[in-house]
């Protein structure tokens, strides 16, 4: 296994379907605190590669080295999972009959713990990162209401809280503004800005105005690799990134 002090390192990876490759020789390189956007037009690989990484699909060739020591071609999504990578599907999932709080409550005490969540009271340690969280995902005023009654974007960013509650060393993040309203998408690149400086992200999105808005380093990806790198400036000023991919 290769040495490196990258957070991630994807080196030659190849996954084949019936001898169709979803990903052809890609690598990808994500430094530690860094935020990543992932683009490219329907088929590229992105949600492939983020199945590769969290050991859903295992590449028939290539190295996926996780903060320089584990690899993760070796490993289950469950040994992934614990070794620190979180993700967030594009639907959210958030307990419905529960209140903001308590699915982050829960979410803090590890899912594991539903009869101590409503025997005991929160630690003052787990009260505190609460409202710490409360407040990057900028829901502090809906904290006591049900799951169920709250907007596409809230249910999205209190997801986005649930994840954080985890302490994941590194987030992926699949299509977080898809169906959003413009206002909903400004205000999710704000949260992810600010879950950026504690946590590592990779986000999949293919909304321009919200990866212009993140102000990150950008990958494109097409047929299976990576195609350009760089600020949203300069791949987007790319001729090859235009024809496949922004030109359409
Ligand atoms: N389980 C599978 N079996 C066969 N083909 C698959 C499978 N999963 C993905 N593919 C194919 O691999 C290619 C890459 O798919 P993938 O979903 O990774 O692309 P994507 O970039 O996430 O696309 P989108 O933007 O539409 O979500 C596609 O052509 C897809 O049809």
């Amino acid at each position: 296994m290769r040495s490196t002090s990258a957070l991630l390192y994807l080196s030659g990876v190849t996954v084949s379907f019936d001898g169709f490759k979803a990903l052809n020789n890609l690598s990808l390189l994500i430094e530690p605190g860094e935020m990543r956007a992932i683009i490219g037009p329907n088929g590229a690989g992105k949600t492939t590669m983020m199945d590769v990484i969290t050991g859903k699909t295992r590449p028939d060739t290539g190295e996926v080295v996780f903060d320089g020591q584990a690899d993760l071609t070796k490993l289950d999504e469950a040994s992934i999972a614990t070794l620190g990578i979180g993700r967030k599907f594009q639907k959210p999932t958030v307990f419905e009959n529960h209140t903001v709080r308590d699915n982050l409550l829960l979410a803090l005490a590890g899912m594991r713990s539903w009869y101590r969540l409503l025997t005991a009271a929160p630690t003052k340690a787990e009260n505190e990162r609460l409202e710490e969280i409360l407040s990057i995902i900028r829901m502090g005023p809906q904290q006591h209401m049900l799951g169920a009654r709250l907007s596409h974007g809230q249910k999205q960013w209190l997801e986005i809280g649930m994840l954080l509650a985890q302490n994941p060393k590194l987030m992926l993040v699949d299509e977080p503004v898809a169906g959003m309203t413009d206002v909903e998408t400004e205000t999710t690149a704000q949260v992810l800005r600010e879950v950026n400086k504690s946590h590592s992200v990779v986000v999949v999105e293919h909304d321009m105005s919200f990866v212009r808005a993140l102000g990150v380093k950008v990958t494109v990806l097409h047929e299976g690799s990576t195609l350009a790198e760089g600020s949203l400036d300069q791949v987007s000023a790319d001729p090859r990134v235009v024809e496949v991919y922004l030109g359409r």
